[in-house]
């Protein structure tokens, strides 16, 4: 025991350590960087860039580091490459681990909901600010898992670097137990070092975890100012208020809105929209799939305030010509124009670069709602609402949380603004997504059938907000519905879509209850038999 002690405090063994963190150090971080590289030609468009990746994974993986090892020590120098063995060592352990980190990167990022992609789109996020707001976070929380077994799995692997003579611990132990044949307590003492070493290592990933996991309350609020996304408290359940709150808002209910009750009011509000300019004009839209039309030919104005119900049956095109509109999606010929400009294409006719077109989107202001509301997952209510506003709209945080909290009372939510999406429900968190479309103030709204995704109990709720935002005036609002009663007490216009087509269109409920064609009393029909 005695001698056991001793070993374990020999300055000798001890030094040792520093040589095994110091190579673990190198190959980690070297690791990282070039794992990052790999991750990202991996990711890359550029095929040959992915095939280069490929290959590099296929070497390195299919080699065992201690032939990578000595291959840098000693082959390297061959060629002029000369450098110390712990260099060395830590180079190849880098070159070796790059592999697996570019794996957890690529997964991690692939993991990201591709909702919450197009959401950071549509909201007008650069790439760059989609990589470093919205992807890199959430992708770096779910990797910490696996990056601590790969940590571990390092430090473990240094002590392969004794092969080429770096005075690490396993060499040194080695060299002791050699000199006093002691083998039992001086790998004893150095076996319990390492566990020292890879316990510190798992000690750090569980307090990287607990810290960034976000159904915990926040302990280091210092640390966090500095995170690029924001910690959220978890409130505990309280009742919501009632709806009305959506209804606060200072617009007229019955002589601006859609929604106007009576028909002296809507024959009104149709002669304010027939001299009201247009601000979407969709002109022989085409757009395949693998061969199959989609959008054929499409054209459709939208004029300033106005309310048009997208109907059609299920594959008729709704979300597609949603997407194009915003530009989420190309297409084979035609024109899109939203408030005066072609969306995506430079005055010369050239196409915009993806981060130029998502600076043109948040100039034009076209917002966009989704069925499966895409709310940014690791922000909280709050944040998904003033997130875009500072980092696409350059607000400064008062004025952006100021906007956040208006919108959300305005939506009825204002006691959950410190909420994560997933605390919420669905249609509250619709309505969170509805208030972070209109918070920049968009010329155009979008809506993918905003209620689908949605309990029946809880499709009102997200309904009246829409009811709310169409008596607005001034936001032309296009949506895409199954809900036949909203569509013709909010709609100004119906339009029905069949195989890609626009079949009919028309003041709404001339269209819901004098259908002209034959393809729409049968969606109407069928449309009602299941209600
Ligand atoms: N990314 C895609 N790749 C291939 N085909 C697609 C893609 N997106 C849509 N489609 C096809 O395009 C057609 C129109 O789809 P779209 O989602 O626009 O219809 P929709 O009218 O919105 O339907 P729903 O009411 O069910 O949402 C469908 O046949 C669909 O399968």
């Amino acid at each position: 025991m005695d001698l056991f002690l001793h070993y374990l405090t020999m300055p000798y063994l001890l030094w040792g350590i520093g040589f095994t963190l110091a190579a673990t150090g190198i190959g980690l971080a070297g690791g990282a960087v070039i794992g990052l590289l790999l991750a990202a030609m991996q990711l890359s468009r550029f095929r040959p860039l992915a095939a280069f990746a490929r290959a590099y994974a296929v070497i390195f993986r299919g080699t065992p580091l201690i032939l990578q090892m000595v291959f840098f020590y000693d082959a390297l120098p061959h060629v002029g490459i000369r450098m110390p063995g712990l260099v060395a060592a830590g180079l190849a352990l880098a070159f070796n681990e790059a592999t697996f980190i570019a794996e957890m990167v690529r997964s991690g990022v692939l993991g990201v909901e591709r909702g919450q992609v197009l959401a950071g789109q549509a909201l007008g996020l650069t790439p760059r600010m989609l990589m470093r707001r919205i992807i890199a976070p959430q992708a770096l929380r779910a990797m910490l898992p696996a990056m601590g077994n790969e940590a571990v799995s390092t430090l473990k692997n240094s002590s392969l670097a004794s092969v080429i003579a770096v005075q690490e611990l396993t060499l040194r132990s080695t060299q002791l137990a050699s000199s006093t044949f002691d083998f039992f307590s001086v790998f004893f003492a150095s076996g319990l070092l390492y566990l020292v070493l890879t316990g510190g290592i798992s000690l750090v990933q569980l307090c990287l975890e607990a810290r960034f996991d976000l159904d915990r309350q926040a302990t280091l609020q210092g640390l966090a100012r500095w995170l690029p996304w924001r910690r959220a408290p978890v409130l505990a359940a309280t009742p919501a208020p009632e709806l009305s709150v959506v209804h606060d808002d200072e617009s007229p209910r019955a002589t601006t809105g859609a929604a106007a009750a009576s028909d002296a009011a809507r024959a009104e509000r149709a002669a304010v929209l027939a001299e009201a300019p247009t601000v979407v004009r969709v002109s022989g839209l085409s757009k395949t799939y693998g061969g199959q039309t989609v959008l054929a030919d499409l054209a459709l104005d939208v004029a300033v305030g106005e309310v048009v119900a997208l109907l059609g049956p299920s594959g008729s095109g709704k979300s597609t010509l949603l997407r194009c509109i915003s530009h989420l999606e190309d297409w084979d010929a035609g024109h899109i124009v939203v408030d005066g400009q072609r969306l995506g294409y430079q005055a010369g006719g050239e196409r915009m670069s993806p981060a130029d077109l998502a600076r043109e989107r948040a100039r034009v202001g076209v917002g966009m709602v989704f069925q499966q509301f895409n709310l940014f997952a690791h922000l909280s209510a709050l944040e998904n609402i003033a997130g875009p506003l500072r980092w696409v709209h350059g607000w400064t945080a008062e004025r952006a949380e100021q906007r956040a909290r208006e919108l959300l009372a305005r939506v009825g939510l204002s006691h959950r603004a410190d909420a994560l999406p997933r605390h919420l429900s669905g249609g509250q968190q619709q309505r969170v997504a509805i208030a972070r479309a209109i918070a920049p103030g968009p010329r155009v709204l979008l809506m993918d059938e905003p209620t689908s995704a949605l309990d029946p109990a809880l499709v009102n709720e997200v309904l009246e907000v829409i009811r709310s935002l169409a008596q607005d005036g001034g936001l032309a609002l296009v949506i895409s519905t199954h809900q036949l009663h909203f569509a013709a007490d909010v709609a100004d216009r119906v339009v029905f879509l069949a195989g890609g087509r626009i079949v009919e269109s028309g003041p709404a409920r001339e269209v819901l209850t004098r259908p002209q064609h034959p393809q729409t009393a049968r969606f109407l029909n069928v449309m009602a038999a299941e209600r």
